[in-house]
């Protein structure tokens, strides 16, 4: 589904990834880990398009992401769902706006239901919550709308980038429940953390394939965790 060969990515300074490859099968459910600074987030944005690899080879859906055109970045975005680490929502609109904006931005407002928007919000646990403005949101309920907005167009992927950072114990196993949802819907999942104990914890609930990047490379990390 999502494929890295060989692939390595430089900033200007220094090679950050090197010569790593990669498989994301579909339906699959991968942790990423690593030190702050290892490329968690670089890798990410490899894998939708938001960076292109230095040397090597990108695929996703069994397209080369490097030879892509405007609209077929387009139609790769919508395939993949991101769950920005830092959120990223427009202040002066409300929350229910927010997670809409995928739908207008890709043409599909118009037929959108409200209903399924609901649903949606419900389903993350904010469907009384629609009105409020970002600022006024906790941590907790950024993520969570953050995760349905990565979701409003049913991608195939789901790449989630510290989804449970700066929330307390209780609401990232919410968060890693509604990801093992997604993944039991037959979603791709990606979710990059530093968080141990979530990535244990995750272990009764799915079966997941736990990666490391270290010294520029991709390594499967033992049972050891
Ligand atoms: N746009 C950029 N230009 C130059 N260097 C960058 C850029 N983005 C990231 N870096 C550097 O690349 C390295 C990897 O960053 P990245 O965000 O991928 O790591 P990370 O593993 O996700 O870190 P964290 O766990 O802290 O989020 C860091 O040293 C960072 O400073």
């Amino acid at each position: 589904m999502i494929e890295l060969e060989n692939v390595s990515y430089t900033y200007g300074d220094g090679e950050l990834l090197s010569d790593v490859s990669l498989q994301l099968q579909p339906g699959s459910f991968h942790f990423l880990t690593g030190p702050s600074g290892a490329g968690k987030t670089t890798l990410l944005k490899l894998c939708y398009g938001a960076l292109l690899a230095t040397s090597g080879r990108m695929t996703a859906f069994e397209q080369d992401i490097a030879r892509l055109d405007r609209d077929q970045m387009a139609l790769l975005r919508r395939r993949i769902g991101v769950v920005h680490q830092d959120c990223r929502f427009l202040d002066h609109m409300t929350l229910a706006e927010n997670v809409a904006l995928p739908l207008m931005v890709s043409g599909k407002g118009e037929n959108a239901q409200k209903e399924d928007l609901l649903e949606l919000l419900n389903w993350v646990g904010l469907g009384t919550r629609l009105d409020a403005l970002p600022p006024e949101l906790s941590g907790g309920e950024r993520q969570r709308a953050a995760l349905a907005r990565a979701v409003i167009l049913s991608p195939d992927v789901v790449l989630a980038d510290e989804p449970t950072g700066n929330v307390d114990w209780e609401m990232s196993q919410r968060l890693l429940r509604l990801l093992v949802e997604l993944n039991k819907m037959g979603k791709t999942v990606l979710i990059a953390t530093h968080d141990l104990s979530l990535i244990r914890a995750a272990k009764s609930q799915v079966q997941a394939r736990v990666l490391r990047i270290s010294q520029r490379q991709i390594q499967l990390a033992g049972a050891d965790l």
